[in-house]
């Protein structure tokens, strides 16, 4: 029943209502395909008082832009690595969609050796410059990113495991606009768990808990699953070589970092799917629906009952997140100790 209770609030499309306190967001990556709406939307989360946004590229245009926008809160750019712990300084949340999308032909994990980088310099400036922010990632492959993060903060002494989060929002969204559309339903009505992680088969949605109750036979759910999963290359193809999705994208790091915000000033009951470090399962990180509060994660939701076919896919995705964990953590600890990653082949896939 509390599951349930708690489920119905899973994934609300961001709605704009009061935040009481003030609070520093900072964007990373903030001039790229996500970065950019991504920086739009948050203009409308009530309570940010400063909104920075940093980028390797020039900042100074997109900010001077954002800064029109008859909102309150400032917007200020920062550019380049030398300007990232400024831009991090004092943030209550910092989000980063900073880092190479995928090809056509490439897995998200063929990204760790482009943007494995991302992860430790971000994970470096928060330690250096914020170490108490809420920290989300949405740059792939999440799978690794977070524990090479994770790992990152933890040499800094600055890991705790309620503030770090990969952004899994995009597949709870897809879920809901798929099931919506089958059932004739809007998808704001479908509340439905997106558990495991962010790539392939690691994603797995939960449509034996879905609410409305989702009726179809194990062909249609096996469908329904597979498009789900498959839904990031479904964009990526369709963009033929120029990127992946970043509209809905950012719609749904919004929606997060949105959730985020309201627990951190207080309010109740907000619950959102993310890839954390979890002993939900033996992968040490896993996403699953979150009770979010003042510090971050305040509850980790239980795994419900699930059918047949999502155990079955769940013993299936579990050694991959724990190889993933593996590789990013080997990521960081490489960086760490000096020595240097082969960058990524220039011709991949
Ligand atoms: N979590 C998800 O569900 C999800 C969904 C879509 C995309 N993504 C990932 O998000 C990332 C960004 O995608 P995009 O389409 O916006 O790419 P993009 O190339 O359009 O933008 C990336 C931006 O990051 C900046 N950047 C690169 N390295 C940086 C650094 N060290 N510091 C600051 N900025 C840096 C670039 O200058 C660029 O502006 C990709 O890794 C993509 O795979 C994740
Ligand atoms: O598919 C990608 O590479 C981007 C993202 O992870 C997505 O799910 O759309």
């Amino acid at each position: 029943m509390l599951l349930l209770t708690s489920l119905k609030s899973l994934a609300k499309p961001a709605t704009w209502g009061v935040v009481v306190r003030t609070l520093k967001v900072a964007v990373v990556g903030a001039g790229g395909g996500i970065g950019q709406p991504l920086s739009l939307l948050l203009r409308r989360c009530p309570g940010i008082d400063e909104l920075a946004l940093h980028d390797l590229s020039e900042m100074k245009g997109i900010a001077t832009d954002l800064s029109h926008i008859s909102q309150t809160g400032k917007v200020i750019g920062f550019t380049g690595e030398k300007e990232l712990e400024s831009a991090v300084s004092g943030a209550d949340v910092v989000v980063v969609a900073a880092g190479m999308p995928r090809l056509p032909g490439m897995q998200r994990d063929h990204l760790m050796a482009a943007n494995g980088n991302v992860a430790v310099k971000v994970a470096t400036a928060i330690s250096n410059a914020s170490p108490r922010a809420h920290l989300a990632f949405i740059t792939n492959p999440v799978n690794m990113i977070v524990p090479a993060a994770a790992e990152v903060l933890m040499a800094h002494g600055t890991f705790d495991s309620r503030r770090l989060f990969g952004i899994t929002t995009l597949d709870v969204v897809r879920s809901k606009k798929f099931i919506g559309d089958s059932m004739n339903i809007s998808p704001d009505d479908v509340n439905i768990p997106v558990i495991g992680g962010h790539a392939g088969i690691t994603i797995l949605p939960l449509i034996s808990q879905c609410q409305p109750i989702y009726r179809c036979d194990l062909q249609e759910i096996q469908n329904l699953t597979h498009r789900i999963q498959e839904a990031g290359t479904e964009v990526v193809n369709a963009k033929a070589g120029k990127g992946s999705a970043t509209l809905s994208m950012a719609y749904a790091g919004a929606t997060f970092v949105n959730s985020l915000l309201r627990g951190i000033a207080g309010q109740d009951g907000l619950i959102e799917c993310a890839f954390v470090a979890s002993k939900l399962t033996d992968a040490p990180f896993f996403a699953s629906p979150l009770e979010l509060g003042k510090d971050g994660i305040k509850r980790y939701i239980p795994l419900p009952q699930m059918s047949d076919y999502e155990k079955e896919a769940l013993e299936k995705l579990l050694p991959i997140l724990r190889q993933n964990a593996d590789e990013g953590i080997n990521f960081a600890k490489m960086i760490l100790s000096g020595q240097s990653h082969s960058p990524i082949p220039a011709a991949l896939p």
